[in-house]
């Protein structure tokens, strides 16, 4: 590997998956292991080209050992000529798991508990959702991929607190020793587990991250100073224009 001058700074490319089947159906996910929906796929052909036409080419890829993600890295990076890059998955990097509340409808949730409950549910920083139950058919008890996880650490339910907390630990020990070895990381992940990582690079407040929304499909590029602060606050999305329709859209979830 070529040497890379670590005080120069690094890039570090953010992709939420594309559409899922369950994004698509305004289904509550979570940890449930659903796949992208065609409009996905094209969303991750499109970042995958975005991406190729930017110039950024990623060393090194993270994702979490959810489909849709991984899906939407292969597609990607296939689309950029990068599908040989060496992948790294974690559970760390999974959705906020969404308890109770994995497989309900948001509309029907919204309905039947209030706009402030259905927003303290998805968007507060401390309030997780009820726990799910062992025996509940989206429940992940028993699923062979968390086989190794200490029970303590496999959740029945997440605050984004709780995110922050468990993703952390692969951000400092897995993706910044790649990105001072390499220079330019992607990392493929979802909606909130992304937002966690988010308002840890930019420092984002307890409160403001309640309105921070991320898209599907489009990379969202941060440089970062030798000290792994961006040098451009809140990074740069490669398409701003349809990053923009597709934030106000998920903000809006649940209100049709
Ligand atoms: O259902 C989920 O797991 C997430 C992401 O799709 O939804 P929300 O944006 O409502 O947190």
């Amino acid at each position: 590997m070529a040497d890379v001058d670590t005080r120069a700074g690094s890039t570090l490319v953010l992709l939420r998956h594309g559409e899922s089947e369950w994004n698509a159906k305004n289904l509550f996910t979570g940890w449930v292991d659903v796949d992208l929906s065609d409009k996905g796929r094209e969303e991750a052909r499109r970042g995958g080209q975005l991406l190729a036409e930017s110039g950024i080419a990623p060393a090194a890829v993270h994702t979490s050992v959810l489909r849709r993600a991984i899906r939407t890295s292969e597609i990607a990076l296939h689309e950029a000529g990068l599908h040989w890059l060496p992948v790294r998955r974690s559970w760390r990097l999974n959705e906020r798991h969404y308890g109770a509340l994995q497989g309900k409808d948001k509309a029907q949730t919204l309905a039947e508990f209030g706009e402030e409950q259905f927003m303290l549910w998805r968007r507060s920083f401390d309030v997780p959702p009820p726990p799910i139950a062992d025996d509940d058919e989206f429940s992940q008890s028993g699923d062979a991929r968390y086989a190794a996880l200490p029970s303590e650490l496999l959740p029945r339910t997440e605050c984004l607190k709780d995110v922050v907390e468990r993703m952390l630990p692969y951000w400092y020990d897995a993706i910044v020793p790649d990105l001072r070895a390499t220079g330019t990381v992607l990392v493929a992940a979802h909606g909130n587990s992304l937002r966690a990582l988010v308002k840890h690079l930019d420092g984002i407040s307890d409160e403001a991250i309640a309105g921070l929304n991320i898209p599907t499909g489009i990379p969202l590029v941060y440089r970062l100073d030798a000290d792994l602060k961006p040098t451009t606050p809140g990074g740069e999305y490669l398409d701003p224009d349809t990053a923009a329709a597709a934030i106000e859209a998920v903000k809006n979830q649940g209100k049709k």
